[in-house]
């Protein structure tokens, strides 16, 4: 590895520079702009500062930099430095080595071991040792733990950039390097060159493309093994991403093979690699099934867990005359008579260990939570109320969600905290959870609302949390979309018989005349739907050319009536496209939130921010409280010299949570006029607008549109083409996910399932087709 003078540096021309700031940082694509103070240069430029753009990190203050690359006139900007590689400038005379050698940062070594350093090791004492730490063994008189201190240092220090600088040779960005920094340190390059198919196996998100080139150019056959395992996990990778726990072992192979694509490769071939990654343990094939193995142990863990809770008796036994006696009590409160399939679930409840309430909207699943939470208040004598008790940690009731929306709208609702499973098990965004098996969840009731959105991982996190004397409750619609990560965790439960369930039918919204509800219950039910307005619904016929000014309008006349632009919500499929998200975003801002001289606004790539825009997180980002899917408000946007940071910032507040992010930050935001139907699950919203045109075709199904349909509390406006509508709703989600969690819940029955008639028909649809 050589580190001395970059291979550029009598080619092109550099600049010796410290930051002055940074203009713009993507975090994904690396590329930044800087403002950097021109220390030295051979370059014909006579300025102070120049403008340097290219692909690097994020550079820290007072420290100079080489830059290597070549000016270029910017049509608006003027002249700019078009950075090709860069690195930290590292002293290459006898004096400025040891003056760097002996500075703070390197422990231990003063001014006399750095002069015997540099005197034994010559100029080119850094890249030496970074070459070999042993070269150090030569040194007289330093001591072996200060040698190693030294090298470590050095290659903290060098290392990554290195790493950096080497991989983008190869096209690898910087938030993919830092990745595999991480994982391999200063051994990364040489790993990549040996066998880039590794990456593919250690590195989530590295693509196997990205290691079949670099492994083709390095004269690899397509036949070696290293690339028929690579193929093998990205394969399995994929597959994941689309929402499969495992994969059968035929259609693995089929597509390894199909990936591959070498005339040589046979299915005999793929089978046998198969086999040895399993050997190695860098899959886990189990009944003809193959999966990654953090997906096995997931889905094995998360049904040990379900068996492991289930196997403990509830503590308390409630006879059924005091039961009746509390829920007769609690109608006359709520001025409501339960009904029959309400009362069975509180029944159930209060007496099973862990229960599923399952139904669609409006059949009162809420009423019946706030139901349970009172019985079970009221049996075990406990107050629902946390300021009554006086250590907080004993208060003996957690709500929780997948979601912030979701957890505060079921704080909403029971008037009782919730918050985030994520935060519930205290994720730190980095290590994982502090909660699991040896620091599990201090309470004695737990409900967990919006189940469906859950996924094998997190399920799996979150039951290892539960302790054995807890009782669960587990609140979801089994219609809604499944989970964004894989598996299909409610529905599986539910067609286990596993666990206790009871679903709610009967819809009581509908007695106050919801169109919303009734269209949401024909299209789960499979009936007929009509689209007739009413006073809670409206259908507005157009053809894909007029949807934007549809929505435009609808969304004008609303804001005419003074509704909040916060409380409509248009919701679409797909981002792309002319009726896609990123286009109605762009139309809605210029009508909700114009451009005028007093606003201010920042310009990224793809967008304009301004002052008033209503936008939307799009990762999570705990350290600073915001998740994926919050929806929150641009209030100020600052420039460089108005913080004392010295760089762009940009305000947005989140439910009265202020976050400040910089341009490097900006990717992780978009414009939420408009969001995609996934990205609402576990929300609801007053107003909805949901455009359908033949456009999403591609997209449109029914558990999509059901998700969409359900987000709307008040007032449903579907806008677009009846056909496409329709032909929606008759389409199944067909790609049914693969997962053995039902087998496994199953195979740990001691009994056999006494599963009704009535359930296993119910047992076939939709899931079945998902
Ligand atoms: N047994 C009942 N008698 C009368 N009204 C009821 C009964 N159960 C529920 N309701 C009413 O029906 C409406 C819907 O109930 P609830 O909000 O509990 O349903 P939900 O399943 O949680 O709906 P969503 O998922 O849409 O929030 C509420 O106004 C509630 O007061």
């Amino acid at each position: 590895m050589e580190m001395g003078r970059h291979s550029e540096e009598e080619k092109v021309g550099y600049i010796k520079g410290e930051l002055v700031y940074t203009i713009f940082h993507n975090e994904t694509e690396h590329f930044s702009i800087a403002k950097i103070r021109i220390l030295e240069t051979d370059e014909d430029f006579q300025e102070k500062d120049v403008v340097a753009k290219g692909y690097f990190s994020t550079l820290q203050e007072n420290t100079p930099y080489f830059f290597y690359g070549e000016f270029e006139k910017h049509a608006k900007f003027g002249m700019q430095y078009n950075v090709h590689s860069y690195k930290t400038f590292i002293p290459d005379t006898k004096d400025g080595l040891v003056a760097y050698l002996s500075s703070d940062i390197f422990y231990g070594i003063g001014e006399k071991t750095a002069e015997k350093i540099v005197g034994k090791l010559g100029e080119s004492a850094i890249s030496k040792i970074l070459n070999d730490p042993k070269v150090l063994e030569n040194v007289p008189g330093i001591k072996k733990e200060k040698a190693e201190s030294l090298a470590r240092t050095l290659q903290e220090n060098q290392g990554f950039e290195h790493v950096v600088v080497h991989l983008a040779t190869y096209h690898i960005g910087l938030k993919m390097a830092q990745k595999i920094y991480q994982a391999y340190k200063e051994e990364a390059i040489d790993i990549l060159e040996e066998d880039p198919y590794r990456y593919v196996f250690d590195i989530e998100g590295f693509g196997f493309q990205t290691a079949d080139e670099i492994a083709g150019r390095n004269g690899l056959a397509p036949t070696h093994p290293n690339r028929i395992g690579a193929g093998c996990i990205y394969v399995l990778q994929k597959s994941v991403q689309e929402g499969n726990v495992y994969m059968p072992l035929d259609e693995c192979t089929t597509r390894v093979l199909d990936l591959l694509a070498t005339v040589d490769l046979t299915h005999d071939v793929i089978h046998n690699r198969l086999t040895e990654l399993n050997t190695e343990k860098k899959i886990i094939l189990q009944e003809g099934n193959v999966y990654l193995p953090s997906l096995y142990y997931a889905e094995d863990g998360f049904a040990a867990q379900v068996k492991r809770i289930m196997s403990e008796e509830t503590d308390h036994e409630t006879p059924t005359a005091e039961l009746m006696k509390i829920i007769g009590s609690m109608e006359e409160e709520e001025v409501l008579s339960y009904g029959k399939e309400q009362f069975e679930a509180i029944n159930q409840a209060i007496h099973s260990k862990m229960m599923i309430l399952t139904g669609g909207p409006g059949t009162g699943k809420t009423t019946v939570v706030k139901g349970i939470l009172n019985a079970y208040a009221s049996i075990h004598n406990l107050s629902l109320n946390k300021e009554d008790y006086q250590d907080r940690s004993e208060y003996p009731f957690i709500l929780t969600a997948p979601t912030g929306r979701a957890a505060k709208r079921l704080t909403e609702s029971t008037g009782l905290p919730a918050v985030t499973i994520h935060r519930l098990l205290g994720w730190d965004g980095v290590s994982g959870f502090e909660k699991g098996e040896s620091e599990q969840l201090d309470g004695k009731f737990l409900i967990i609302d919006e189940f469906s959105m859950v996924d094998i991982w997190l399920a799996n996190s979150l039951f290892k949390a539960i302790p054995k004397d807890m009782q669960v409750l587990i609140v979801g619609d089994e219609d809604q979309l499944p989970s964004v990560g894989p598996g299909q965790v409610l529905s599986d439960l539910l067609s286990s018989g596993y666990i206790p369930f009871v679903r709610l039918t009967e819809v009581y919204r509908q007695k106050e005349g919801s169109k919303i509800i009734q269209l949401a219950h024909e299209i789960k039910n499979d009936q007929a739907t009509n689209l007739e307005n009413d006073k809670d619904f409206s259908y507005i016929s157009c053809y894909e050319p007029q949807l934007l000014d549809v929505i435009v309008k609808i969304f004008s006349k609303a804001m005419d009536k003074g509704i909040e632009v916060r409380d409509i919500q248009v919701l679409a499929p797909m981002y792309r496209s002319q009726a896609g998200i990123t286009m109605i975003n762009k139309e809605l801002q210029k009508l909700v939130n114009p451009k005028t001289p007093q606003k201010r606004e920042v310009r990224t790539q793809d967008a304009v921010f301004r002052v008033g825009d209503k936008v939307i997180q799009l990762v999570n980002q705990p350290e600073d409280g915001v998740y994926n899917g919050d929806i929150g408000e641009v209030v100020a946007i600052f420039t460089e010299d108005e913080n004392t940071d010295n760089v762009e910032q940009l305000v947005i507040v989140y439910d009265e949570k202020e976050v400040v992010y910089e341009r490097k930050d900006y990717t992780n935001i978009m414009h939420a006029y408009c969001i995609s139907i996934h990205k609402s699950q576990g929300s609801e919203f007053p107003i909805v607008i949901l455009p359908v045109v033949s456009a999403y075709n591609r997209m449109l199904r029914k558990n999509l549109l059901y998700t969409a349909i359900t987000r709307s509390k008040q007032s449903l406006i579907i806008c677009g083409e009846q056909r496409a509508f329709v032909r929606g709703i008759e389409t199944m989600d067909t790609n049914k996910r693969y997962s053995a969690l039902k087998e496994q819940l199953q195979a740990r029955l001691e009994k056999p399932l006494d599963v009704s008639e009535e359930h296993e028909e119910e047992d076939i649809s939709p899931y079945d087709f998902m």
